[in-house]
């Protein structure tokens, strides 16, 4: 039996026409009672599992009915079993009620007047084709999982998936067993090692860019049993780096690492292992890490938690809505990744309100607001720095004013770099840069707001960095920044001890651009409390929350 099979948990795009995954995270559950009635009394899968409507599916928890708790043998044998009992209690009533028999002897014309019928009707329900697109996909994927060859896996299942970043390339290992539940890798749930530049750092040497990864990828091939490498499926995943790179340029990375792949691993590499994310994948895979890791998955909508993932080139926020809210969703604009992703996971159909900010990353944002004040100083920058600021290839000016930096005159020029109010709005509310706001609700209420924000907010000193997670307020970044602003370049190594050399510069504006963002940007209240979340614990260990657990979970759902 494939996890595939058991997990019940679907990836679609907004139209459900494109299913990237399923499974059942839930096998323990009983079938619904329509779905076992199904099971039982039809003859074929494909016809058995066709037979239920939609909103049957969806009501009685579309994992548990379709993927159904059994492997393919038992599934099939207790199809069987129920026809055999049958007969069984037949044969047992000849020999106690002799009487009975002889009343279904005399009366067999007129049961089989009635049988004929009915066994008619129904055969032509069950023939006819489902209501929707989207669940006959998830029929015909379970059902060719419960065939089981070569989807079936053993009682543990590795994953290996490389997050190649903007400012860094890692690689996460983990192992599921049967149930999808994480066991460890020796003294940690996860294999997970770093380093830096990343991939996009080598524009010009494709070959280069490819072989930065080359220690990762022993290291994690290493950690995986031999005899399970070949099963173990890989995947690549480039973010706002290569995306902001271009697309001639950054094939001719992900091709020179395809051929790594294929010269230097025995992993499994599927024809799609190695790719650009995008962004609403990448903020989807971040929505399904946390809310997997804090067992979130499976309940009403309103229980999960929204996410913010605050990279160094893109940020991304996504949160589950109600169905009402996601009918309403604008239409994406052409070339634009639609605002609402359809998800099945643990037996319930979310609707994922997801989007990812290019350009709007931390590191992206110094350029965007070093950019607003060109060949001037900049409210921004800390007092007795005059420099420059590397991204993406270019350089900008980074000069502080001999005035000193300013919260509020930055946060203009952060709102503005944000472009915040423009009347390129269109939608019911926006957030920025004229993109739809997902209209709240109770998916958005409880927020996990990763990477840079609990980076920064642990250097600047205001949450232990020791701890995996840290619940603030946006006016906690506020209040940092003017502290921040109002030093001097020479107070900054005694101030903030924990922030890099590189980074002191640009400290007053990483803070200030923080708050814009949850605050202007996102339309949070400065008072509200949201997690800054480095790990999730999840039993006695703390997993990274990064998106490629949620990319994982995928991968070993996969046929
Ligand atoms: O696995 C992780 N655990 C914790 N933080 C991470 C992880 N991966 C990325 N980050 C955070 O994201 C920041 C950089 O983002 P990244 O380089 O991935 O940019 P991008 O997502 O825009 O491509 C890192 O400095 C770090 O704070
Ligand atoms: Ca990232």
């Amino acid at each position: 039996m494939s996890i595939g099979s058991q997990l019940g948990l679907a990836w679609f795009s907004s139209n459900q026409s494109h299913l990237q995954s399923i499974a059942d995270l839930d096998p323990l559950k009983d079938p619904p009672q329509s779905l076992k009635t199904s099971a039982t009394s039809a003859t074929g899968n494909r016809i058995r599992y066709r037979s239920p409507s939609a909103s049957e599916l969806l009501e009685s928890g579309l994992a548990t009915g379709l993927s159904g708790n059994h492997s393919p043998t038992s599934d099939s044998h207790q199809g069987l079993l129920s026809i055999d009992g049958g007969k069984m209690t037949t044969k047992r009533a000849i020999g106690r009620h002799e009487s009975l028999s002889d009343k279904i002897h005399r009366h067999r014309g007129l049961l089989l007047l009635i049988s004929i019928p009915i066994v008619l009707i129904t055969l032509v329900l069950l023939l006819m084709p489902g209501t929707s697109t989207s669940v006959s996909v998830i029929e015909e994927y379970t059902l060719r999982n419960r065939d089981g060859g070569s989807n079936s896996r053993g009682p543990k299942n590795y994953a290996v998936i490389f997050d190649a970043g903007s400012s860094g390339s890692r690689v996460h290992v983990y192992c599921f067993d049967q149930n999808l539940d994480l066991v460890p890798l020796g003294n940690e749930l996860e294999l997970f090692l770093q380093l830096k530049p990343g991939l996009s750092a080598y524009p010009n040497d494709p070959r280069q860019s490819a072989n930065s990864l080359v220690s990762l990828l022993g290291k994690a091939e290493a950690s995986v049993p031999s005899e399970l490498r070949p099963k173990t499926p890989v995947r690549i995943g480039a973010t706002a780096g290569l995306r902001a790179l271009g697309h001639k340029t950054s094939e001719n990375i992900l091709q020179a690492v395809r051929e790594l792949l294929k010269d230097r691993s025995r992993l499994k590499t599927d024809a799609n292992a190695v790719t650009v994310l995008d962004g609403t994948q990448e903020g989807s895979y971040q929505w399904v890490t946390i809310n997997y890791l804090l067992r979130t998955l499976g309940k009403p909508y309103s229980d999960t938690v929204g996410v913010v993932d605050l990279g160094g080139g893109s940020v991304q926020m996504a949160y589950a809505i109600s169905e009402e809210d996601a009918a309403t969703a604008p239409k994406p604009v052409q070339g634009e990744d639609s605002y609402v992703r359809e998800m099945y996971l643990k037996g319930r159909k979310y609707f994922l309100y997801v989007h990812s900010y290019l350009h709007y990353g931390l590191l992206a944002a110094r350029a965007e607001i070093l950019k607003v004040s060109g060949d001037t100083s900049n409210p921004c920058i800390v007092t007795g720095f005059d420099g420059a600021y590397k991204y993406g290839g270019k350089e900008f000016k980074a000069a502080g004013s001999p005035s000193g930096a300013s919260v509020d005159e930055c946060r203009r020029v952060a709102v503005n770099a944000l472009k915040v109010n423009d009347s390129v709005c269109t939608h019911m509310k926006c957030s920025f840069g004229g993109v739809w706001n997902g209209g709240g609700g109770g998916g958005q209420k409880n927020m996990f707001v990763a990477s840079f924000f609990f980076d920064r907010a642990a250097e600047a000193g205001f949450v232990d960095p020791a701890q995996p997670v840290a619940k603030v307020q946006p006016l906690e970044f506020e209040k940092a920044a003017k502290q921040a602003c109002s030093m001097k370049m020479e107070e900054g190594k005694s101030k903030f001890p924990r922030v890099e050399e590189d980074n002191l510069p640009y400290l007053c504006l990483d803070l200030v651009y923080q708050y814009t963002l949850l605050v202007d940007g996102f339309g949070l209240k400065p008072s509200q409390t949201i997690t800054l979340v480095k790990k999730v614990k999840y039993g006695e260990y703390a997993v990274e929350a990064a998106w490629p657990l949620g990319s994982a979970i995928e991968a070993v759902s996969s046929p």
